[in-house]
């Protein structure tokens, strides 16, 4: 098995065995931890509309906040409120292709929770299908892994994946699978504070009994062994990402990268991964006992969202206070002087 770490130079991806450079993260932890800022606009039923966006927003073309499989996404003002948003721009040429973008407005139609990225209009045209978001000013959540300024506790970790749990646990109670939770589709509110979002509903489906899923293998490490083996998917293939990110937020390590794409699809299907590493040193019992009840080859056996959330590493407020004593210590021996913790 190879570890790897993430790459500094491309956020989301990784680097292979860089783990032993050593990464020296402080994370500044500001504000209340719990639950984001909701969008600054309510819910709202989306259709795509024939008009012409740039007849409502202006689009800052030159400043591309990510690219996708798909497109690219940019800043954008509406013209007519000021509000700042998103435009992702989906290169959709034909029917298919158009039902498939269709799908994802759909999906978002349906989630109004704040860990939930919000959908404020979409706009199609001949080629492309342009999705107006709320916009999110703080980058991917795997940057501040990387980022060499802050130091990422184990506190830290459990404030974000309590919220992306709770983002889940929202979409599982209404019938919705996300299948493609992945470093890069988690993202920050802003630069000063731990509050985060779950984006990219475009694989996003309502959940069937007994679907099977085929999906294009283009991120192999973070792909639930029900998908590797074109099995059915379920609420707990999101689950089993749950653990990937869970793991990564906690090491800088990805469990199942391989030396290739076959090496990583084994990995996964052997459920070869352990915590023997040395970033996993100080690691709590609670987050150990957390990820291997998430990273089990048999889905059934997963923990789900509701279950995750009442599991200790997230929810007992004693751990919290001692991963917060050894919080402040390390920050403090660090002589780092910003900090306030908020989730406690
Ligand atoms: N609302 C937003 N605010 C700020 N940045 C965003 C927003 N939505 C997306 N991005 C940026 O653009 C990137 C691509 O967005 P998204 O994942 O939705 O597109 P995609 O084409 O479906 O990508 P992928 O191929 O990774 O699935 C994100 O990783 C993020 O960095």
């Amino acid at each position: 098995m190879r570890h790897t770490q993430v790459d500094n130079s491309s956020p989301g991806s990784v680097l292979a065995n860089s783990h032993s450079q050593g990464i020296h993260k402080r994370l500044v932890i500001k504000g209340n931890t719990t639950c984001p800022p909701t969008a600054p606009f309510n819910h709202r039923i989306v259709s795509a509309k024939p008009n012409h966006i740039r007849n409502f927003y202006t689009i800052n073309w030159q400043e591309i906040l990510g690219g996708g499989r798909f497109g690219q996404v940019h800043k954008c003002v509406e013209n007519s409120s000021g509000l700042t948003l998103a435009a992702k721009v989906i290169k959709a040429r034909n029917q298919k292709e158009k039902d498939v973008v269709k799908n994802e407005i759909q999906v978002m139609n349906n989630l109004d929770h704040a860990n939930l990225i919000q959908l404020y209009a979409a706009y199609e045209s001949r080629n492309d299908i342009i999705l107006v978001l709320e916009y999110m000013d703080g980058g991917e959540l795997f940057d501040r892994i990387i980022d060499e300024n802050y130091t990422l506790m184990e506190l830290d970790a459990v404030v974000f994946i309590r919220q992306i749990c709770e983002g889940v646990q929202h979409m599982h109670r209404m019938n919705i699978l996300h299948l493609d939770l992945k470093p890069e589709n988690i993202l920050c509110v802003s630069r000063v504070t731990n509050k985060v979002k779950i984006i990219d509903f475009g694989l996003a489906r309502m959940y069937k009994q007994r679907e099977k899923l085929r999906v294009n293998f283009g991120t192999p490490e973070f792909l639930a062994p029900e998908i590797v083996n074109c099995d059915f998917v379920s609420f707990n293939t999101d689950m089993w990402s749950l653990g990937i990110i869970t793991y990564m937020l906690l090491s800088g390590l990805c469990p199942f990268l391989g030396d290739d794409d076959s090496e990583t699809l084994n990995n996964i299907l052997g459920c070869q991964w352990n915590f023997e590493e040395q970033e996993f040193v100080d690691t709590s019992e609670e987050a150990k006992d957390f990820i291997s009840r998430l990273l089990v080859v048999n889905k059934s056996w997963r923990m789900g969202a509701s279950e995750a959330l009442r599991h200790p590493w997230l929810s007992d407020s004693a751990l919290h206070h001692q991963l917060y004593t050894k919080h402040f210590n390390t920050v403090y021996m660090n002589k780092t002087t910003e900090f306030t913790v908020g989730l406690l």
